[in-house]
């Protein structure tokens, strides 16, 4: 069931290292969250998986075939990648940041069909946005405009939807309304997610697996409760704290209390 695949992967920018001997495999169907300090590299990681970023060595492999063997819009097709900071002209409409979604699957005429139309509405209506359709960009909250611009990532109807801190400036209700639409994105329409968040109680919420990077490099693996250890999330972020029970999910939680001095 391993779909992604990265092996050896390694990846500098000019002479620095900044991904080393990456090995990692991602599932179909399922939420893998990568986490680590800032600078660590998973945006690295998230992009050279995308084929935005060239590696220095390594391979990538999508549904068992080299990445490079695709063409970019067979890619696009199958993946879709909301970056970090995504920039569009404020002027735009919800709506006419979304119909970009569509662009991998145009015709060589451009037009917009019947598909495309449906497509649309689906992704307006999966972020809850058919209402702000035609307001511009410029005139969005910060929630609203960040659910804009995840409807127009799945508007594109990939499989794979890699998402770089999609609840990074949101406030907590919009966080978990974010982490909520990728949960349902998942359980009812099979999409598989790879998110870089910073909030470790966010993977906990909704990923299956966790991918922990440190220094360029998989410091550890596996499931959520493998991961939420009290020791493994110290050597990861350099934090101590404990772990409490979410009765109501019942998942593990961390909850910082200090950090580690050097
Ligand atoms: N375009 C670039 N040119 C040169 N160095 C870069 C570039 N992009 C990232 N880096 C460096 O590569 C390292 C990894 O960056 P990356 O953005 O992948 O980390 P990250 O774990 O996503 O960090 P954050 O949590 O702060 O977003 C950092 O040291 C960063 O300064």
């Amino acid at each position: 069931m391993n779909k992604i695949k990265c092996t050896n992967l390694s990846v500098s920018y000019f002479d620095k290292i900044v991904l080393n001997n990456v090995n990692i495999k991602i599932e179909k169907n399922k939420i893998t969250a990568l986490i680590g300090s800032n600078g660590s590299g998973k945006s690295t990681l998230l992009k050279t998986i995308a084929r935005i970023i060239q590696p220095s060595s390594g391979q990538v492999y999508l549904d068992g075939k080299l990445i490079q063997s695709y063409s970019s819009q067979e890619v696009a097709r199958i993946l879709s990648i909301l970056p970090q900071s995504p920039e569009a002209p404020q002027e735009f409409t919800v709506e006419r940041l979304v119909q970009y979604g569509r662009f991998p699957r145009q015709s060589f005429f451009g037009s917009l069909n019947q598909n495309d139309y449906e497509a649309i509405e689906w992704a307006l209506k999966s972020t809850h946005m058919i209402e702000l359709k035609n307001k511009r960009l410029s005139d969005l909250s910060g929630g609203q405009r960040q659910r804009a611009w995840i409807a127009m990532a799945l508007a594109q109807e990939s499989e794979y939807i890699f998402l770089d801190e999609p609840t990074t400036y949101l406030d907590m209700r919009h966080q978990i309304e974010v982490l909520n639409i990728l949960q349902s994105l998942n359980k009812n329409q099979n999409k598989t997610i790879v998110m870089v968040v910073h909030d470790i109680n966010h993977a906990a919420k909704i990923a299956h697996n966790v991918i922990a990077i440190k220094n360029g490099q998989v410091f550890t693996d596996g499931t959520i409760k493998q991961i939420l250890d009290e020791k493994v999330i110290e050597n990861i972020f350099g934090v101590k704290g404990i772990i409490i029970n979410d009765k109501l999910n019942n998942i593990p939680l961390f909850f910082p209390l200090d950090v580690v001095l050097d």
